[in-house]
């Protein structure tokens, strides 16, 4: 490239990331096992560089690393990634920015596939540790028709097989489906049939709640969380609206919280 004319020029961070995965984070002055550890190019300002790079943009960065072996192979990797590296500096007087970084299995994600897509990317199935949708959901990605809780085990079922953690399909009054890879038993979590007003937003108050029990309440097992977003969801039907009929904590009876 002709240095003189990027057309990308990214004045920014650049750090060298120390990624360590482990089943939970430390407590201060803990020393855990962890599965993996891997040393990976990061930093908001390069990665933003190598990726427009990467689509084929004239890039140069500018920006100063330690003059270690950080910063060595920094610099080799922004020319392997074709960045022009005339305006990044090395520096004995600091070290190359390192980001330690702790992805623990803490971490839990929700997929919600709505509005569903039959095509839907294969990755969506594998990728996250909830796979949440309501009976029209599974059955445009499934074909399989959904009417009964039998035939959201057996749609359930499909989605585990494309390679889903755990499954979720939603049946309103009739409560949810549970399947997942440790117990592929479909499980019909039943919940107490409310005179519905208006179930719009009963999907996502379901979600919401689940993702509230996932991140307050780990030590609950799942079916535990399915039943307790299945009541909270329950009073959302039973008012108009969405977020309006969205019930609070302090509205709701303690032992949910518990
Ligand atoms: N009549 C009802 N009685 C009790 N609970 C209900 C009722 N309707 C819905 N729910 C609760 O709400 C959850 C989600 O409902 P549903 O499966 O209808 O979602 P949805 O089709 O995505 O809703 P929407 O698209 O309207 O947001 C159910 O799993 C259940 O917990
Ligand atoms: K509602």
């Amino acid at each position: 490239m002709d240095p003189a004319s990027p057309q990308v020029v990214v004045v920014g961070s650049c750090m060298t990331d120390l990624v360590s995965i482990t089943p939970r984070l430390p407590r201060a002055g803990e020393t855990i096992h962890g599965s993996k550890f891997f040393i990976g190019f990061g930093g908001k300002g390069a990665n933003q560089c190598i990726q427009a790079s990467r689509l084929g943009a004239c890039t140069a960065m500018v920006c100063k690393v330690g003059d270690d072996s950080f910063g060595n192979n920094y610099i080799e990797n922004f020319r392997k990634n074709d960045v022009c590296t005339d305006f990044v500096f090395q520096t004995g007087a600091a070290a190359t920015g390192a980001a330690s970084i702790i992805v623990n299995a803490e971490v839990r994600t929700i997929f919600n596939p709505a509005p569903a897509v039959a095509d839907l990317d294969p990755a969506f199935y594998t990728h996250s540790d909830v796979f949440c949708c309501n009976e029209s959901e599974a059955e445009i990605l499934t074909g399989v028709q959904v009417k009964s809780p039998s035939d959201a085990g057996a749609a359930g079922s499909e989605l585990l097989a494309r390679g889903c953690q755990l499954v979720l399909v939603t049946l309103g009054g009739e409560g949810c489906v549970i399947v997942s890879k440790e117990d592929p038993k479909p499980k019909h979590i039943a919940t107490h049939k409310v005179k519905a007003v208006d179930t719009t937003g009963a999907g996502d108050s379901f979600i919401g709640a689940l993702a509230f029990f996932l991140a307050h309440y780990p030590q609950l097992s799942m079916e535990e969380m399915v039943k307790r977003s299945n009541h909270i969801a329950s009073v959302s039907v039973q008012a108009a609206g969405t977020q309006t009929s969205y019930p609070h904590r302090k509205d709701l009876p303690q032992d949910i919280f518990s």
